[in-house]
Parts: C-alpha cells; structure tokens; sequence
C-alpha cells in the first residue's frame, strides 16, 4: 500500500504534468514550480537547478531556492567541476552525504556566500539521453541524510524539468520565429510592430481600435519617442483603408517652400526647378491615409491649406489653380504643447478644433514600466539578429536598471541602448554596465546601486521625482511649480540644475 508521502508525491507529479501540458509560455515558474516540490518532498533545506550552456560548456543556476539563492545565482561552474558540473559530466545522479569530505564538492561558492553545505543530492536533467541541466537538492532537513529513494523521486522530478523546459524551449522557439516574421513583413511593407503590455497601452489599442472605424481626424499627443507613429500606423491598418497607401510627412523636416509642394505637389513652371509637375503626397495617400507629423511646427499659410483640405478635400498644386479633389484620412502628431501654440497664436484655433476631434495621448515609458521588459526583449531580438550574437537575455542587475531608469527619450532612447548594449555586451546576458545607463530612479540625481545607497541619494532619487512631477503638473512652468511646491523660484531653478531634472519638452 502506498504511504502518505508516496500520495502526496504522486499527486505533485500529476499537477507538474498538468502544468506541463498547459503552460509552455512561462517556463521560468513552470521549472521553478517543480523544483520547489523536489525540495519539499524530498526535504532539502535549498536547492538549484542548473543550466548546460553548450557555447561556453558552463553550466548556469537558472533557478536557486533557499535563504541564499539570489547569491548563489552570481556563480557559474565549469563542465565537469563541482558535484554538479560532475553529474553533468557524467550524465548520472549522485548521493553525497559527507561533502565535507568529497573531492568533488567547490568549497569557494560555499564560503562565499556562507552557507555549507553537509548533504546533496543530484541529478540530470536529459533530452534524448543528453544532459542538458542538473537538479541539486543542498542538505537534508534536521541533520539526516538522502537515501536512494529520494534520488528515485528526484530522477522523475528531473526528467519533467526537462521534459517542461523543452517543450517550453520548442514554443518559445514557435513564437519567437513567428514574431520575427510577422516584423520583418511589416517591415517590408513598411509598417513597424508595436508592442504592447502595460494595462494603459492595451487600453490606448482598444480606443484605437474604435476611432479607426470612423474617418474623423485623430491627434496623436506625447513626448517624442513614445511612438506616436506606430499608434498612427495601427489606426490605418485597423481601419477599412488598410489595403490603401499610407503615406507620411514630416512637418517640421523641409521648409515652408518645399514642405507645399511635398503635400500638395506643383505643376511644372511652377518655381525654377519645377521642370515637370509632381504629385503631392496627399494626392499619393487617395483613399488611404496621410500621418502629418510635428503637425505643430506646420507653417501658418500651409495650416489654412490644411484646413481646406479638411473641410472640403480640395486643394491646389504650387502653381496652378486648379482644385484638386482627394479622399483622404488625416492622422496628426506633435510632441509639442499645441494648446499653448494656440495661445500664441502661432497655431491656428479652427484647425486645432478639427485636428483634435479624437485626441489620443499615449503616456511616456516611465509611466508604463510594465512594457519595458517586453520591449527590451524585443530590442534585443532585433540585436541579435544585427549583431548575430547570441542573447539570452539580461542579467537581473541589467533588468532592475532598466527598469529603474526614467527613459527622458522614451522607447527610441530603449530601443537605442539595447542596440548599443547588443554591440558591445558579451555573450550571453546583457549586464548592467553594456547598458551605459547611470543607475537612476530618474535620470537625475545620481545612481543609486550597491555602493552608493546613501541616504543622502535616496533623498536626492525622491526630491528629484517629486519635482519632476510637480512640474509635469504644471506644464514645466517654474513659478508654478515653485507656488505648488512652496518654495521660492529661484531655488526651484537651482534644485532642477544640482538634481539634473530634464524637460523632455525641451
Ligand atoms: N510600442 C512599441 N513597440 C515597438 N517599438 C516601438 C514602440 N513604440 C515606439 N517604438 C519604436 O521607438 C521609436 C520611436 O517611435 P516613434 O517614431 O513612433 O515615436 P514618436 O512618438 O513618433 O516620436 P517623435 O515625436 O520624436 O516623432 C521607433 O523606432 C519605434 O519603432
């Protein structure tokens, strides 16, 4: 008859394999799942699993439980060294119940992080008899020793951690593969992937999804580098005009003379070098939709062109006089603060009312810390495969300061770094240092890592938050934001300059 130990394994078994058969995506909890069961059942006090990485022939703690796992974590072993690095060697499971005394046993990781170890237990982990990783149980609770049933129980454990990992491995493979596609064709048809987990952002899809339907005009505000154009690239692509061209220009990019003739075209004679006539871009976007960015910096007489073509979708090429009729959809950007153009009369009113139908403001990075590791992956396949290195991912201290940082240029300043880090990291986890980030809650202020968590610069992280906020709140405008926080202007001024607090209006 089976003992209560041996139902309470059997029944774990039976949840890791159902697990198994319907988790593929998060291979991390699934492994971490059922190490911590052959901890439990079998007694250990710690315990890791370890990785082969065949590249180097080094095996990494992927997963380590137990009061010192974060440390243990730091350490990589060479094939063949320690007990586990001899398992993997030699592809058997092993009971060591004096450590002390075995040859085998790395006596520096112990020491280093101070915790040593009396008993192990160990076993491969195999695909098609290869062993791929190892499963370390460390000292058995209250003094007593692993016996053979226990490495019986561990060798299943161990073969559904592979079992799980690979599985996981060929899905993720799957999808990666797929996604790579799906972005190298909406590269090629000139489209970008947007990607997107943050509850705000998904939120942002959902408007979107809805304002595509119509035809009205859509003003798309934020900071530079939120991508802005890629939410102007999903309304055409989610609207009835998708098979129809989508056609962009850059507002701010060519000068008044020119930037005319871009959008509307000119008829040949026109100006000197107007030597055949030329069609515009909105001519070019009939049907489909045209994406005017920096719409802000759109000169005054081309703002009343615009409005024509608003209201009665009819201009006039340079030159010529006459109306050309269009249908087409008009999608807006600016990072700038139009109503304040407005104000000054540097943007006109009517034109604004009928951009600003359907505003749609997509939130700075720092306000949506939730996409940044999903777009640091995403950066950092694009890496890898400009690099052809080989990625892995990033260290934890590389994830924390991502994740940590204020991202004043937003994803394209994400996107930036990890192609640098890509460049000049080392396989095969992005560190902290390739990211060539200061270590900061906000860019400013100074880092705040092992060596430098003084009070002092916590206090400075805090001050320097608090303040970009306030004056986020009050759009930037020091005498405000001085009034809110209670404290003179001019000291205001000086804290922005020791705190290094960025405008990223400006
Ligand atoms: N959600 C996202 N997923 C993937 N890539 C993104 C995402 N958002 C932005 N990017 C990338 O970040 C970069 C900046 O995006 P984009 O040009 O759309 O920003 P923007 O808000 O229009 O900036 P600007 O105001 O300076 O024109 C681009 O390379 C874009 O591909």
């Amino acid at each position: 008859m089976l003992s209560t130990i041996d139902v309470q394994k059997f029944n774990t078994l039976i949840e890791i394999n159902t697990l198994i058969n319907s988790n593929y995506s998060d291979v991390r909890s699934l492994l971490t799942k059922i190490l911590e069961s052959a901890t439990k059942l079998c007694e250990g006090e710690a315990s890791s699993l370890l990785l082969v990485n065949k590249t180097d022939n080094k095996l990494y703690f992927e997963i380590a439980l137990g009061s010192k796992g974060a440390d243990v974590k730091k350490f990589t072993v060479n094939m063949g060294e320690g007990i586990a690095g001899w398992v993997a060697q030699h592809n058997t499971s092993i009971i060591v119940n004096d450590v002390k005394n075995d040859r085998r046993h790395l006596v520096g990781i112990s020491n280093q992080i101070g915790y040593p170890s009396k008993t192990m237990l160990a076993a491969p982990m195999r695909i098609k008899d290869e062993c791929i990783g190892v499963i370390e149980l460390i000292n058995k609770k209250d003094d007593k020793y692993f016996t053979q049933d226990d490495l019986e129980w561990l060798e299943i454990f161990a073969n559904q951690a592979a079992m799980a990992f690979q599985n996981a491995r060929s899905f993720e493979r799957a999808r990666d593969e797929i996604q790579l596609l799906q972005d190298q064709l909406k590269t090629d048809q000139g489209y970008h992937t947007l990607i997107a987990k943050s509850p705000i952002i998904i939120e942002k899809l959902e408007i979107i999804d809805r304002v595509a339907k119509t035809d009205s005009s859509v003003l798309i505000l934020g900071e530079s580098g939120v991508g802005k154009e890629l939410f102007a690239e999903q309304i055409h692509l989610r609207s009835s005009r998708s098979d129809k061209p989508f056609v962009r220009v850059n507002c701010a990019a060519l000068p008044e003379g020119l930037l005319e003739s871009e959008l509307f075209g000119h008829v040949k004679g026109a100006f000197t070098n107007a030597i055949q006539n030329r069609q515009g871009r909105f001519e070019l976007a009939d049907g489909g939709t045209i994406f005017l960015d920096e719409i802000g910096d759109l000169p005054m007489k081309l703002q009343a062109k615009l409005l024509r073509v608003i209201q009665q979708k009819t201009f006039e090429k340079v030159g010529s006089d006459i109306s050309v009729t269009v249908n087409v959809r008009i999608l807006a950007a600016t990072n700038r603060d139009i109503e304040t153009l407005v104000e000054k009369g540097e943007f006109r009113s009517d034109l604004y009312y009928r951009l600003n139908v359907l505003p749609i403001y997509i939130p700075p990075l720092r306000q949506r810390p939730e996409d940044i590791p999903e777009l640091a992956n995403f950066f950092l396949k694009k890496g890898i495969r400009e690099t052809k290195k080989h990625f892995d991912g990033f260290s934890n201290e590389a994830m924390e300061t991502l994740l940590s940082y204020a991202w004043p240029g937003n994803i394209r300043e994400l996107e930036n770094c990890i192609e640098r880090a890509c460049v000049i990291g080392k396989e095969k986890y992005i560190q902290r240092e390739d990211l060539l980030l200061k270590n900061s809650a906000s860019d400013s202020g100074g880092g705040y890592d092992e060596e430098n968590r003084s009070l002092k610069t916590a206090i400075n992280i805090f001050k320097a938050h608090y303040i970009s906020k306030i004056l986020e709140e009050n759009d930037w405008n020091q005498t405000e934001a001085a009034k809110s926080l209670d404290i003179q202007r001019t000291y205001l001024s000086r804290l922005i300059k020791e705190l290094n607090i960025f405008n990223p209006k400006e």
